[in-house]
């Protein structure tokens, strides 16, 4: 009932404020009234406005009682803007962006930040990147057709262009090996896997690698790649992480194959990050069965496009919102604080331009060698 009533109200407010042609904010304070947003007769009072290039704040000294309130997301439509609400030290802050953001930003407008640093999107306020040495492990949610093999393929182009010499990836390319491919052939994918035994192969290599890398950190007394001075970071690509829940239609041999996979995965999760194994973990279908608990409490980066539910986000992203997200390449993006972002788009035809000369050249026979040894691990 709330709701409908809500709704209704809601319809009313951005009819009226629209009609009556206020100032921006007028229909701020318009709308508290009109949504009761006040205790008794005292509604927020703004006591500073500041401009920027970029938005305007609205910063409210709120009645006792009153904190930020999902009630207050009508300001968007209301002002058909993008607008923030926080709720800090007592004040209401109501940020209100000049602009939308547009529906695609190329990937050459993105600048490169530094070896492991990889750009995420555009937000309101500009570019935002993500660096895997502070932040090892990420997961990567989003139904299908929305974005996540153009945003995984764009984080590889732009490792192997800022590191031609220092990356290397195992991927685990679960539907089909469609997506991935043709990477195969890059000189930094060290593994492909297209399937369960291939997958339990692959990881069984990185935790061989991990093993080594533990004993010889050991050996130094450093704590994490950094200190060791270990010039190389190693990506382990899930996509589709759905792929490896053992279901009933498993034979026994594939489902022991899977819980290895999970077994190295976690392993991964909870000792790699700091020496140098970075996870990027993707999946469609962000459901408490696939996100194991350990993985989801050490992935402490999440980008996640649309999502069908407000459940699905809420494992994804610990917060609802990404059902909402409204066009391609559109996400959340949350560390400690979280970011609406337009990921950088980048063309299949862009990506060789830039890395294809890190192809080995499939007709020499040493390159063959090489192909074989990469994609069989079976
Ligand atoms: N960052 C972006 N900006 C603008 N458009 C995008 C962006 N990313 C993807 N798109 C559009 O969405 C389409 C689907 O993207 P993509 O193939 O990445 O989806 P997906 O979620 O990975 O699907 P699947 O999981 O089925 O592979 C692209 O072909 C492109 O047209």
């Amino acid at each position: 009932m709330d709701y409908v009533i809500g709704g209704g109200l809601a319809a009313f407010i951005i009819y009226a404020a629209k009609k009556w042609n206020k100032t921006e904010k007028e229909k701020i304070q318009h709308t508290f009234q009109n949504i009761g947003y006040v205790v008794k007769d005292k509604e927020p009072k703004l006591f500073k406005t500041h401009k920027s290039t970029t938005h305007t704040l609205y910063t409210y000294h709120v009645p006792y009682g009153l904190v930020d309130d999902p009630k207050l997301e009508v300001l968007e439509k209301v002002l058909n803007k993008p607008v923030k609400v926080s709720f800090a030290n007592g004040k209401l802050h109501i940020k209100v962006y000049h602009s939308k953001l547009n529906n695609n930003y190329s990937y050459d407008s993105f600048e490169s930040k530094g070896k492991w640093i990889v750009p995420i999107g555009k937000t309101y306020d500009g570019s935002v990147y993500h660096d895997f040495d502070d932040i090892p492990h990420m997961i990567v949610a989003g139904s299908t057709t929305w974005g996540k093999t153009v945003f995984l393929r764009m984080l590889m182009t732009h490792l192997i262009e800022n590191n031609p010499n220092g990356v290397e990836f195992y991927i685990l390319d679960l539907k089909g090996r469609l997506a991935f491919n043709r990477y195969r052939n890059l000189k930094q994918v060290k593994a492909i896997a297209g399937d369960y035994k291939e997958s339990a192969n692959a990881l069984k290599k990185v935790k061989k690698s991990i093993d080594k890398d533990m004993d010889y950190l050991r050996s130094i007394d450093a704590e994490n790649a950094k200190e060791a001075n270990i010039p190389t970071r190693k990506f382990i690509i899930i996509d589709e992480a759905g792929e490896l829940k053992p279901d009933k239609s498993m034979s026994d041999e594939d489902k022991e194959y899977t819980k290895k996979c999970q077994q190295i995965l976690n392993h991964i999760a909870r000792v790699a990050g700091q020496i140098g194994y970075k996870m990027i973990y993707g999946t469609q279908y962000p459901t408490k069965e696939i996100l194991d608990p350990q993985i989801k409490a050490n992935a402490l980066a999440r980008v996640s496009f649309r999502l069908a539910t407000s459940v699905q986000s809420g494992v994804a992203v610990d917060q609802p919102g990404a059902e909402k997200l409204e066009c391609k390449g559109r996400a959340i993006y949350k560390t400690v604080d979280d970011y609406i972002v337009q990921t950088p788009f980048i063309s299949k035809k862009e990506i060789w331009e830039r890395i294809g000369r890190y192809e080995n050249d499939p007709s020499s026979k040493e390159d063959q060698k090489t192909r074989k040894n990469t994609v069989h691990f079976g």
